[in-house]
């Protein structure tokens, strides 16, 4: 067991300037639809249907807001580059992505999830750019590495590695599986350093 299956549902909202409560710490999980997110909470708390995953690209189409303590939330965004979303909506959720990498003043990490065979595409590098220009530090989780034989996992981590640097900021790189939980560990370490919790807390 650790801290992580603690995490409840708290609200839903279609936008981020519903979001209330902007205090301790909230970590938000962001990427292209489809790339896993959604998938990769449910495999850090360890329960089947907290987010709602679908082969659909576009499911989560609100914020979803997780409450872990009464100081600490994860956030599920709903992903950004799905085609068959009118430009109109895309043009304002990207605004108002930006602006809740902007203003939030809970949000204390972002995790940038990118399915591995398909890394830093044109929006994951805005996503990051704005995160670093905001000061936020960034987990880049290359997903689906059970899609890879190990050589080309470790060759896309490096390859991905290389990009990060070019961001000059706190970019951390990481492969991920929800199907096998490689990368599970790691995932937490970093979750647990955002949210300033002690090795002694799991
Ligand atoms: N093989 C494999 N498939 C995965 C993994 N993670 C997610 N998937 C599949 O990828 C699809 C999308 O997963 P979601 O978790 O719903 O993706 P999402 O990023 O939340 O998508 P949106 O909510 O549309 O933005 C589903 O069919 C998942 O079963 C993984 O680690 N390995
Ligand atoms: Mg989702």
């Amino acid at each position: 067991m650790t801290y992580y299956t603690k995490a409840k549902f708290l609200t839903s909202a279609p936008d981020i300037r519903h979001l209330k409560m902007d205090e301790g710490i909230e970590v938000a999980f962001a990427g292209r639809s489809n790339a896993g997110k959604s998938s990769a909470l449910n495999t850090l708390t360890r329960q089947k249907n907290l987010a709602r995953t679908s082969k659909t690209p576009g499911r989560t189409q609100l914020i979803n807001i997780f409450e872990l303590d009464e100081q600490r939330r994860l956030v599920d965004l709903p992903g950004y580059g799905y085609a068959q979303v009118p430009v109109a909506m895309k043009q304002k959720w990207q605004r108002s992505l930006g602006e809740y990498l902007q203003k939030r003043k809970s949000l204390k990490g972002l995790v940038v999830l990118m399915d591995i065979r398909h890394p830093f595409k044109d929006l994951d590098q805005d996503l990051v750019h704005w995160a670093v220009d905001a000061g936020l530090p960034v987990l880049a989780l290359l997903t689906k590495s059970d899609k890879l034989k190990s050589g080309k996992r470790k060759e896309q981590l490096m390859m991905v590695e290389e990009a990060a640097l070019a961001f000059c900021g706190d970019v951390t790189v990481k492969t991920f599986s929800s199907l096998s939980r490689q990368g599970l560990g790691d995932l937490e370490s970093v979750l647990n350093q955002w949210f300033k919790l002690g090795e002694s807390e799991d």
